[in-house]
C-alpha cells in the first residue's frame, strides 16, 4: 500500500558538484540545527558517507509490499530526473534515504526521503548534491561555515516499554523451552524502553556522540529513526554485493586484557557459533539467488565495539541480475540475525512473545542512488523519535538452546547503551 502523499515529483533536478574536502570538514558538523528530528539524514562511518537536510520528495509505504512500492516510486522518480553529476561515484546524483519497517504488519510506515541538499565524502573526494523540483538554481555555496553546536538535552529519564525486564526474561525462558521442545532453532527477541529528555534532543547531539563512541558503526538518521548500527545488511556497488553478518555477542568488561580473553571465548563458544551460523546461512542463501557466486569465509572474526563484541562474517558476491540495493535488502530481510530459524516459526514466536511493534527497529535503513547502488544497514542500537524530547529505544538478542534469561537481559542492556550514552545518561 502506498500512501497518497507526494506523487513522484516531476521532474526532479539533481546537481552534484565536487567540493574540496577541506571545505566540508567533518560531515556531521555540516548538518543544520533543526527543531524537527526528521529534517536531517545521515549515513556516516569514520568520517565518510552522506549527510543531508530538507525534503524535496518522500513516499510512505506499508504492508507486505512496502519494499516493492518504495522501489517503484524511486524508479518512477528517477526515470524523468534531470541530472548533472560532475563526480559520478556511488551516492552522487539523485539519492533517496530510507527506513523500512521490520514487519509488513507494523502500524508504522516505511519511508523514502529525497533531501534538498546532500553533502558526501569518500576518501579525499567530497561533493554537494542539490535536488529541486523546479528550475531554481540553488545558491552555489550551500556548504555552510561552522554551525552552532547542538545543545544538550538535559537529564534523560528511562522508563519501561511494553514489557519490563522481568517479563521480558520470562519471554526468553519461554523461547528457550520452545527451542528445547524442537519447535525452532533460534529466535531473536527484542524489548524497548522509553527515553524522555528535559529538552528537545537535537539529532546532531545524538549523531555526534554515537560517531565518537562507536567508530566502526554506520551512524544513521532517517525520518526520525536514529542510531549507530554495526550490521551492514547489504551494500551494492557497481555489481559487487557485500553483507556484514553479526550474531553471537559478549559484553565488554572495561578491562582490555580481560576483553581479549572474552573475545577468544566468544570465538570458541558453541552456543554463539551456532547462533552465528544460522544468520550467515540465511544471508548466503538469500544472496545466492541474485549472484553468480557467494564468498563466505570459513570462520567468523570478532568485531570489537565499545559496549559489546560480536561474531562477524563479511559475505560477498557478484550480482548477476538487475537487482537494486533495496531489492536485495528486501530479499535478505529478515535475516536470522534479527528474526531466527526457521523464519516462519521464529516470526510467529516473535509476535506471540514480544508484545512489541518493532516499527522500523531491525528493519533496513540506508540510502540508494539512481543506479540502484546503495547501502542498507539493519536499524539496531537505535531509537525512534516520538516527539522532539522523546525516543523509544530498542534492543534484541538471539535466543538458542543454550541461552540463559539473565544473560540475555544483561546483553540487551549492553545493546541499549549506545543510545543511552548518546542521550547523555
Ligand atoms: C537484535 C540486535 O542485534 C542482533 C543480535 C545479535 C545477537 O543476538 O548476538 C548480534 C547482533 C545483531 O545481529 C540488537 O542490537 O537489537
Amino acid at each position: 500500500m502506498t500512501s497518497p502523499s507526494p506523487a513522484a515529483p516531476s521532474p526532479l533536478i539533481a546537481r552534484t558538484t565536487a567540493v574540496p574536502a577541506a571545505r566540508v570538514g567533518d560531515l556531521l558538523d555540516v548538518l543544520p540545527p533543526t527543531a524537527d528530528p526528521a529534517a536531517v539524514v545521515s549515513w556516516v562511518r569514520r568520517g565518510e558517507g552522506l549527510v543531508g537536510w530538507g525534503r524535496v520528495a518522500s513516499v510512505s509505504t506499508s504492508g507486505p509490499d512496502r519494499f516493492a512500492d518504495a522501489a517503484r516510486w524511486w524508479r518512477e522518480t528517477t526515470r524523468e530526473c534531470i541530472v548533472r553529476d560532475d563526480v559520478d561515484l556511488p551516492g552522487t546524483g539523485p539519492v533517496a534515504f530510507g527506513t523500512m519497517t521490520y514487519s509488513g504488519s507494523s502500524q508504522e510506515e516505511s519511508t523514502l526521503v529525497v533531501p534538498e541538499v546532500l553533502v558526501g565524502r569518500r576518501g579525499r573526494q567530497a561533493w554537494v548534491t542539490t535536488m529541486t523540483v523546479d528550475a531554481t538554481v540553488p545558491p552555489a555555496d550551500v556548504v555552510p561555515g561552522r554551525r552552532t553546536p547542538p545543545p544538550a538535552p538535559g537529564p534523560v529519564q528511562i522508563g519501561d516499554g511494553r514489557l519490563d525486564a522481568t517479563s521480558w526474561a520470562a519471554a526468553v525462558e519461554e523461547a528457550v523451552a520452545r527451542i528445547n521442545a524442537g519447535a525452532l532453532d533460534k529466535v531473536v527477541l527484542a524489548r524497548s524502553v522509553q527515553a524522555r529528555a528535559e529538552a528537545p534532543v537535537d539529532p546532531r547531539w545524538l549523531l555526534r556522540r554515537l560517531a565518537e563512541g562507536y567508530e566502526t558503526t554506520w551512524v544513521f538518521a532517517v525520518d526520525g529513526m536514529v542510531g549507530a548500527t554495526p550490521e551492514m545488511l547489504v551494500r551494492l556497488e557497481r555489481g559487487l554485493v557485500t553483507s556484514r553478518v553479526l550474531a553471537g555477542t559478549i559484553r565488554r568488561s572495561g578491562d582490555d586484557s580481560h576483553d581479549l580473553a572474552l573475545a577468544a571465548s566468544l570465538a570458541r563458544s558453541s552456543k554463539d557459533l551456532e547462533e552465528h551460523e544460522y544468520a550467515v546461512r540465511s544471508v548466503a542463501d538469500a544472496l545466492a539467488a541474485h549472484t553468480s557466486s557467494v564468498n563466505v569465509p570459513e570462520s567468523p572474526f570478532v568485531l570489537h565495539l565499545s559496549n559489546v563484541m560480536h561474531l562477524a562474517t563479511d559475505v560477498a558476491g557478484v550480482v548477476d541480475d538487475d537487482s537494486t540495493s533495496l531489492a536485495l535488502a528486501s530479499s535478505l530481510h529478515p535475516s536470522a540475525a534479527v528474526c531466527g530459524t526457521p523464519t516462519p516459526a521464529a516470526d510467529a514466536l516473535i509476535s506471540e512473545l514480544e508484545h512489541l511493534d518493532r516499527g522500523r527497529y531491525a528493519g533496513p535503513v540506508g540510502w540508494m542512488d539512481a543506479s540502484g547502488d546503495g547501502e542498507w544497514g539493519i536499524a539496531l542500537r537505535s531509537g525512534r523519535y516520538q516527539a522532539p524530547d522523546r525516543l523509544r529505544l530498542y534492543a534484541g538478542c538471539g535466543i538458542v538452546a543454550g541461552s540463559r534469561a539473565d544473560e540475555e537481559v544483561a546483553e540487551s542492556e549492553a545493546k541499549l547503551l549506545p543510545m543511552r550514552q548518546a542521550l547523555g545518561g
